[in-house]
């Protein structure tokens, strides 16, 4: 049975636009020390934390019983080492949320001109993320920039919320400020909104045009010899890209794969740009998160297509903030992810060494 879930819908996609604009624009204005090492070595900015703030404090006045999993947290802003980072944050939030209404969004949602919020309140709202997850329940999950790095090299990034009931992913928005709005048109305009709604298919909207929002669907190989395009990640740390080039190999697929920073694969996948997602661990032990694929996951399974672990299994985003035991992540159109899935386990038990 789909749940309705309207208001979240608008609620969600109103705080993704806000947190785009909020990012495209610090991105022209970001200076050096405005990023800074988390202790797994990867980079936050003060895009990540403000976007953070925002999107936050958005959801929390709306539905305020609500937890939320969410990237970052605002323990380093609080120590005096970053009052610095911190007040730039609160600038940048306060700005945007204060900001004229976005298209679509309602007055009661946004803050209006006189509602500067104060440092706490702006450092607790980062804080509403720390929500440990489970498997009962709603609870939203929140990236506030995926793809950090490609955000940093002015690539692919993507802004990325999901609301998640009783483990089960109902609805996602993405945000993707740098993704051309027609694939086919990759030196035009740029920045789109993909949302999808468990059972009610799957949507994008331009971030300049709210008002033209067209379904997207999952690409269909017509012809047996049809290539597929392998969508990857850029780091070579977060997937095993050897691996994939295996199993490009045992599908007969010769043209060069995609390389793309954070959800905006699983837009690209869901729109029918790409033909496969292919993400297999490099044998770290790192673990998912689930902000991580908890909203490209139904964008692209309302889109027609399939999302599995390397084992065939679904991903289970009941186990906390992490997806736990899942291992990699396949996603493709449903008459592919076959192929896909036998493609993966062959190379696995033919390259032991790569697997
Ligand atoms: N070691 C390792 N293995 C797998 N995944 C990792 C790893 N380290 C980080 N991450 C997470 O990868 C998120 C970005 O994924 P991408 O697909 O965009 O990666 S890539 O940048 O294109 O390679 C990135 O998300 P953001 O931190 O939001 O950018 C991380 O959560
Ligand atoms: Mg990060
Ligand atoms: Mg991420
Ligand atoms: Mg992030």
């Amino acid at each position: 049975m789909s749940l309705n879930l309207a208001a979240e819908k608008q609620v969600a996609i109103a705080a993704v636009r806000r947190a785009c604009v909020l990012t495209s624009s610090v991105f022209n204005k970001l200076v050096k020390n405005e990023t800074v090492t988390k202790d797994d070595k990867s980079p936050v900015t003060v895009g990540d934390y403000s976007a953070q703030a925002v999107v936050n404090t958005i959801l929390s006045r709306t539905f305020p019983d609500d937890p939320i999993v969410g990237e970052e947290d605002a323990t380093d802003l609080r120590q005096e080492s970053g009052f610095a980072l911190r007040d730039r944050i609160i600038q940048l939030a306060n700005e945007c949320i204060t900001g004229e209404l976005v298209p679509g969004e309602k007055e009661e949602w946004g803050l209006g001109p006189n509602q500067s919020q104060s440092v706490d309140e702006l450092l607790d709202a980062i804080d509403r993320g720390n929500y440990d997850g489970g498997s009962t329940g709603r609870m939203w999950t929140l990236d506030p920039i995926d793809g950090t790095k490609g955000f940093l090299r002015g690539e692919q990034y993507a802004v990325c919320l999901a609301l998640i009931i009783n483990a089960r992913v109902e609805l996602g928005v993405i945000g993707c400020p740098n993704l051309p709005v027609n694939g086919a048109n990759p030196s035009g305009p740029r920045g789109c909104i993909f949302y999808a709604v468990r059972g009610q298919g799957a949507f994008q909207v331009p971030l300049a045009d709210p008002f033209t929002t067209t379904p997207t669907r999952v690409s269909i190989p017509v012809l047996p010899g049809d290539q597929l395009n392998l969508l990857e990640s850029v780091e070579k740390a977060h997937a095993k890209l050897s691996f994939n080039e295996l199993v490009a190999r045992e599908l007969g697929v010769t043209r060069a794969p995609t390389r793309m920073d954070s959800q905006a694969k699983y837009c690209a996948l869901a729109r029918g740009d790409g033909g496969v997602y292919l993400r297999i661990p490099t044998g770290t032990g790192y673990k998912e998160k689930i902000w991580d694929h908890a909203p490209g996951s139904v964008l692209v399974e309302e889109a027609g297509g399939i999302i599995t672990d390397s084992r065939g299994q679904p991903l289970n985003f009941g186990l906390g903030r992490t997806l736990g035991e899942n291992y990699g992540v396949i996603g493709a159109g449903k008459d592919v992810h076959p192929r896909v899935l036998a493609a993966v386990q062959k190379v696995q038990r033919e390259s032991p060494e790569e697997a």
